[in-house]
């Protein structure tokens, strides 16, 4: 586990943080620009040193103001994978990903990796003929070769366009479930975070507003400036039950009272999904409808409205043990005479959950 506690003032600027990273899996730093999250994984790195607190990996003292403890970056067995993939440009792949790691033969690593990432057919090549997406996979490969404690990873695909973006996403996705490390993952993507990430650290000028399960935190007040209206979304996790015998549906239980039919998944029964619902594609019923195209209407209750920018409605509704988000006009409200602690049907059409709107965990 990593424990981090940091306070420290550059310039004008000040961090003050405190937070634990589980052992395992993607916790994601989110936050406008500016807000801190460079500085934030620099001086867990080692690249910067703050003024008093106290970094920990794995029982490891990395820094400790108290006593004097500082260790530089070379000593923190972290690895950091950085906006840009900083390659060397006059070794070849094999030698950039060889570089800096002790056991340099042909180790089951870096068979593993080379997989992983799909690099084999380009380690003879220099980093001038690569794609913007091929470099970044050297770089996380070269990151992973040196077996850290804990991967950094500051924007890793900011600098690629959309479908080189999309093209490497799951191989991220990948690395998370098979590399038993924590990552620490600085995104302005939202859709990033719903790919990847199972915690969330939300910072605002260098103090942490939020965190904990990306589930929860999504539908915290501090993500309204991100989701708010039209944006609005709910993410829940189930896991999938059956598929329809006739049509191409497949169950998702939620709870032990609430499952949803979406369109077919390839995913066998017992898998666990994310699934993120647009509160766009919500509405609500006082009665249960007699005959409806809409496959999945359930029992909810109303558990507090918003006014949204646009004078509409964000209801945030209690679906068995979850919280959903509906987006609904100001109209309807009044029409509907809707109110906190009512008891609504919770309409959702299946065929509103698109393939960019689940991950398999
Ligand atoms: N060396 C420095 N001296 C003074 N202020 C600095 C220094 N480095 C960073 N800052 C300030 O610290 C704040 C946080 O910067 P940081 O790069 O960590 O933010 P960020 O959340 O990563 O931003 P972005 O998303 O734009 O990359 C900014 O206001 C920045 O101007």
């Amino acid at each position: 586990m990593l424990k981090v506690s940091i306070n420290t003032c550059l310039g004008q600027f000040c961090l003050d943080c405190a937070f634990d990273v589980p052992k395992t899996g993607v916790t994601a730093i989110f936050g406008r620009s500016g807000s801190g999250k460079t500085s934030l994984i620099n001086h867990i790195a080692g690249l910067r040193s703050a003024e008093a607190g106290l970094i920990q990996l794995h029982g490891r003292e990395l820094y400790n103001s108290e006593t004097g403890i500082y260790l530089p970056p070379e000593k923190r067995n972290i690895g950091y994978v950085f906006q840009e993939p900083r390659l060397f440009p006059h070794y070849s792949v094999r030698e950039n990903l060889l570089y800096g790691v002790r056991n340099k033969s042909d180790s089951e690593l870096f068979q593993l990796i080379i997989q992983l990432l799909a690099i084999e057919t380009l380690l003879d090549r220099r980093p001038t003929t690569l794609s913007g997406g091929e470099k970044q996979r050297v770089a996380i490969g070269r990151a992973l070769l040196t077996e850290p404690d804990l991967l950094l990873m500051d924007e890793p695909l900011a600098s690629l366009d959309l479908p080189r973006k999309k093209e490497l996403l799951p191989y991220l996705s990948r690395l998370s479930k098979e590399f038993e490390i924590p990552i620490l993952y600085v995104t302005h993507s939202l859709d990033e975070i719903i790919q990847l990430a199972d915690h969330m650290i939300l910072l605002d000028q260098g103090k942490i507003t939020q965190s904990g399960k990306v589930e929860k935190i999504w539908g915290c007040e501090e993500m309204r400036p991100w989701l708010e209206g039209d944006s609005r979304s709910s993410l829940l996790t189930g896991e999938v039950k059956q598929h329809h015998k006739e049509y191409p549906m497949t169950s998702i239980v939620l709870d032990a009272n609430t499952s949803l039919w979406m369109p077919k998944l390839d995913l066998s029964p017992g898998q666990q999904v994310r699934l993120r619902i647009r509160a766009n594609d919500v509405s609500l019923t006082r009665k249960m409808p007699e005959s409806s195209s809409i496959r999945n209407i359930l029992p909810g209750r109303i558990s507090s409205m918003k006014i949204d920018a646009n004078q509409q409605i964000e209801v945030n509704l209690k679906l068995g043990d979850n919280q959903l988000w509906s987006h609904i006009t100001a109209w309807a409200k009044d029409d509907l005479a809707l109110q906190e602690d009512d008891q609504v049907f919770v309409q959702i059409k299946g065929i509103s959950l698109t393939k960019d709107d689940w991950i398999d965990l």
